[in-house]
């Protein structure tokens, strides 16, 4: 494990945060979200920061247990994300007290500064984090998000189990504006971007997807032809997303094991995405493509994913560790 000190200017290098969303207990609706926003106090001394990865999909880790509030801004988050001039980073993760007799609660800000629900691959980073920091008893902690509780559990094999919950499926809901096919879910739904007919299927994990398997005429996707840096902002702010989206675009070799690669909405390509993997079973359940037990590919390595028939909970197991820890000022 690698020690780091650094210092980084306060100094704001991005846009205010996409949308500023208080700290509420929600489950459904991954869309505006309302409630006033608690103010983040700005700190003044060095922060302990621990950066964590769960396929690539990289995080800093804060320990925010002593206060309800993370202790830096969304703004903060984006300089300490830069890759650049800061720690470098996807997203900054805060494990704040837990609430409702939870065990902890999780905030992140994506790399741009703004906030989503949930993040799969940082749920893991911070169930390892939290039990290296006090080596705790049990390894299974129940996790309040604002996608609702969430359930990390540790492996004996090093791995990371997490129970996230139910998948929401009406459009409303996800949110999407593109026309229900299936009762009110979005079952292969076309969309014309950059001159062609896309199907997508849109999920929300308590935050925002939308999966397509190929185009209209039938042309699947191939992952390693895509453009992402291009078509990805395409999707990602579609007039049909009124809260942006993650966008993932999914290969099927069998039944049981996909390739995907993703567009993060306020992160932009990221080696993985756990909730975006969960997200994309769930349509290949519905569009018939794959099981409800499948293995994602991404380009950081595999997640596990299954879909659990008697509960209706997806189960996503992957890794989580860590890459550094060290100080920062601000
Ligand atoms: N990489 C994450 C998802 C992080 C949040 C996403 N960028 C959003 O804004 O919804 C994951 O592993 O799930």
């Amino acid at each position: 494990m690698a020690q780091a000190a650094a210092s980084i200017p306060a100094t704001t290098r991005a846009a205010a945060p996409r949308q500023q969303r208080g700290w509420q207990h929600r489950r459904s609706g991954g869309g505006s979200g309302g409630g006033a926003m608690r103010q983040a106090p700005r700190c003044a001394a060095a922060i302990k920061f621990a950066k964590y990865q769960g396929l690539g999909n990289d995080f800093i880790l804060v320990d925010n247990r002593h206060q309800a509030d993370p202790v830096i801004t969304p703004e903060q988050a984006v300089t300490l994300c830069d890759r650049n001039f800061g720690i470098g980073g996807d997203g900054v993760i805060f494990a704040l007290p837990g609430e409702n007799g939870t065990d902890y609660a999780m905030r992140i800000f994506n790399s741009d500064g703004s906030e989503p629900e949930m993040c799969g691959n940082g749920i893991r980073c911070l169930a390892r984090f939290v039990a290296d920091i006090d080596g705790s008893q049990p390894r299974q902690y129940r996790v309040h998000t604002l996608a609702g509780l969430i359930q990390p559990a540790l492996l004996a094999d090093g791995q990371v189990c997490v129970d996230m919950g139910e998948p929401i499926l009406k459009a409303a809901d996800v949110p999407t504006t593109l026309q229900p096919t299936q009762g009110e879910a979005v079952v292969q739904q076309r969309l014309t971007v950059d001159g062609k007919e896309w199907l997508f299927t849109c999920v929300s994990m308590g935050n925002p997807h939308a999966i397509t398997f190929g185009l209209s005429d039938g042309t699947p996707i191939k992952v390693d032809e895509l453009d992402l840096p291009r078509m990805g902002p395409l999707f990602e702010h579609n007039a049909v997303f009124p809260a942006r989206t993650n966008t993932e675009f999914v290969e099927v070799l069998t039944p049981s094991h996909v390739r995907m690669h993703v567009w993060e909405r306020g992160a932009g390509r990221t080696l993985a995405c756990g909730t975006g993997a969960c997200a994309t079973v769930v349509a290949g359940v519905l569009e018939g493509k794959t099981q409800r037990t499948c293995q994602v590919d991404l380009p950081g390595g595999p997640l596990h994913i299954e879909w659990r028939e008697s509960d209706n909970h997806i189960y996503m197991t992957g890794p989580a560790e860590l890459v550094f820890s060290g100080s920062v000022g601000m």
